[in-house]
């Protein structure tokens, strides 16, 4: 197993055990650097789902008041995973459990730095951080602003584990919310779209299988292309669209319906989200 040394102490405690934190800890575990018995996943009170957690990934679990408490207080690095609406409650529990030389990982949408700081009560370190569901097969977007509470080793902790399930940006908190509407929400517009392509595809009469097939390939053909030549969209799409051709007639009916300009902004407003999210749970509990 190739640990990565600042993580190999660690315990990871995950509080919050839904979709994201399933894919960074299946990341984690599928690229080696943390192993099962790390990592704790908490969640409010559905059994059901920690079972298959526990049994998917060997790793420990509790949703029992008495024993999250212990595990949160032994944890070296606790990851906020729970939805923004559920934070306050389960912040202001959490801040009479900390210790000295905790890390705290938020991945909660929205949710700033001082306003974490503010319902755990003290200026705790905390590594405020946008992922996205990708990190479950080691290919996340993940954007990362610290508080100037935390340690070189723990910037360095958090920086290895988002590494491991994908790039990282270390960005200043106040792009966070754009970065949200670019990379953390940016997967759904993708299926979106392809959801689309595939149901035409279908329409036209290809099996469905086949359709998804080719959509899947063009997709990561076309974000590889990108990736590997690094030339601008702009040009790749040029290359595409012969004078006249089947691709210049379909960029028209997208133009015709404001697609630029609609993908534009959704994500202004996937960001504008998220900020409204961070700003109800500090009304509502500060
Ligand atoms: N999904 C995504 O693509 C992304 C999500 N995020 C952020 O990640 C966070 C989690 O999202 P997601 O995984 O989708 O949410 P889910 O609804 O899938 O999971 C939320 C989890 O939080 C648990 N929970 C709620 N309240 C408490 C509490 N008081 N104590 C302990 N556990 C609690 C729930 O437990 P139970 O089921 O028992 O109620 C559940 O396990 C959100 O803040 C979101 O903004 C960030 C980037 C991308
Ligand atoms: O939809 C949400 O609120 C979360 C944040 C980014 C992706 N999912």
């Amino acid at each position: 197993m190739k640990t990565i040394p600042s993580l190999s102490a660690s315990t990871i405690c995950f509080y919050g055990a839904g979709s994201m934190a399933e894919a960074i800890v299946r990341g984690l575990l599928h690229k080696q650097v943390a192993s099962a018995d790390q990592i704790v996943m908490l969640n409010r009170s559905n059994r059901e789902r920690l079972d298959y957690l526990a049994q998917t990934y060997q790793v420990q679990t509790a949703s029992e008041a008495d024993a999250k408490q212990v595990y949160l207080r032994d944890a070296s690095i606790i990851v906020l995973a729970m939805k923004p609406k559920d934070a306050g409650e389960a912040l202001a529990g959490l801040g009479p459990l900390l210790r000295e030389g905790q890390l705290i990982v938020s991945l909660i949408a929205g949710l700033s730095i001082s306003t974490i700081q503010a319902l755990l009560g003290s200026p705790v370190a905390v590594a405020r951080t946008m992922p996205n569901t990708s990190c479950s097969i080691g290919q996340g977007a993940t954007g990362i602003s610290f508080s100037p509470e935390t340690t070189e080793e723990q910037r360095a902790q958090v920086l290895s584990m988002f590494e491991a399930v994908g790039m990282v940006s270390v960005i200043p908190e106040d792009q966070m919310e754009i970065l949200t509407g670019v990379s953390g929400s940016g997967p759904a517009y993708v299926y979106y779209l392809m959801e689309a392509m595939i149901e035409a595809g279908i329409e036209g009469g290809l099996t469905p299988e086949q359709s998804r097939d080719l959509t899947v390939q063009t997709v990561l053909g076309a974000a590889l292309m990108m990736s590997e030549t690094g030339e601008a969209p702009t040009k790749l799409r040029a290359d595409i669209t012969s004078p006249n051709g089947s691709t210049q007639a379909a960029i028209g009916v997208l133009e015709a319906g404001s697609f630029q300009q609609n993908v534009k902004a959704a994500v202004h407003r996937a960001a504008e989200r998220s900020k409204e999210m961070g700003e109800a749970v500090k009304q509502a509990l500060l």
